[in-house]
């Protein structure tokens, strides 16, 4: 699989930085031709036997399971160029920031908004499942929003993801501690599950702009999750619906084959559209056909 090997610069204009990942920084280019902005993700190569740089199998991996994907909430990527000390993907520009900062300007989202923000991450996450690529580092970091006033978000960085199939067994990766779900704490098989976790994770965050299972120490954030250690803390929970409680409660299961699915989630009555609103659309779906 080739890349392209002449020099970014005579296509692109190289812009600022606008965030980084494991071995990768990311920055705007402008389509010298047509004015159009993307973002460049410029990701070190491992040179020699050294520890530092991604390996190229690993670069391998993620061009080949971005390019398996085309969904409205999945980062696109349009071409690849190679140099001998990186290897570049110009991938779509999302401008919103990362899900991560709303949240930490506002401490805690509400009911509606947090559903809103969980339900589009759940499309996103469906496109990924149904083609069986576990995302494997899922957390408000790699959750972008398409722009500052709206809830549409893109799932980036698929440096972590992997192809599930039932015949390779894959074992740990380790994402990030106090998103990571006990089968990786325990170097026990991955799954498509491993991504519920997570999910579980953002939403109790996204409620109480609080982390469920994080402790002092990775070790004990480790114990936590490994001994589903959490509780719905009355500070951060008293005004938080049943509904919304047992959406996580379902998702912070340590066997991963009775952890709610994706599509368990997507049909979970905190995140299906209210009735109300179901009754709307149904309305001025017949409007629009008069
Ligand atoms: N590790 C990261 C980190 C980022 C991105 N990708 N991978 C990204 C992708 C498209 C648009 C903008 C970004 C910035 C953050």
């Amino acid at each position: 699989y080739a890349f392209k090997k002449e020099s970014l610069e005579l296509t692109y204009e190289v812009g600022d930085d606008i965030g980084s990942g494991n071995f990768a920084v990311v920055r705007r280019v402008t389509y010298r031709d047509s004015g159009q902005e993307y973002a460049a993700k410029f990701i070190r190569k491992r040179r020699g036997g050294g520890r530092k740089g991604a390996r190229m199998e690993d670069i391998h991996k993620e061009i080949s399971i971005l390019r398996s994907l085309d969904h409205r909430n999945v980062i696109s990527l349009y071409e690849v160029f190679e140099t001998s000390q990186e290897v570049i993907l110009i991938l779509e520009l999302v401008t919103g920031g990362e899900l991560f900062d709303h949240i930490s300007r506002k401490d805690h989202l509400g009911e509606e908004e947090a559903s809103a923000f969980i339900g589009q991450i759940l499309h996103g996450l469906k496109h990924l499942h149904d083609n069986n690529i576990a995302h494997l580092d899922l957390k408000p970091e790699n959750i972008m929003l398409l722009d500052r006033n709206s809830q549409s978000i893109k799932l980036i960085d698929f440096g972590l993801a992997q192809r599930i199939s039932e015949k390779e067994d894959i074992r740990a990766l380790m994402g990030t501690a106090e998103f990571i779900a006990p089968e990786v704490v325990s170097y026990e098989r991955l799954s498509l599950a491993t991504d519920m976790w997570s999910i579980g994770v953002i939403t109790y965050i996204l409620l109480s702009g609080a982390s469920p299972f994080l402790g002092d120490s990775q070790q004990e954030t480790y114990h936590n999750i490994t001994a589903l250690n959490y509780e719905f803390d009355q500070e951060y929970f008293e005004n938080t619906s049943d509904l919304a409680k047992d959406f996580i409660r379902r998702l912070f299961v340590k066997n991963p084959r009775k952890r709610a699915t994706v599509d368990d989630c997507i049909n979970h009555a905190w995140i299906r559209p209210k009735k109300q609103n179901e009754e709307l659309q149904r309305k001025s779906a017949v409007i629009n056909i008069d």
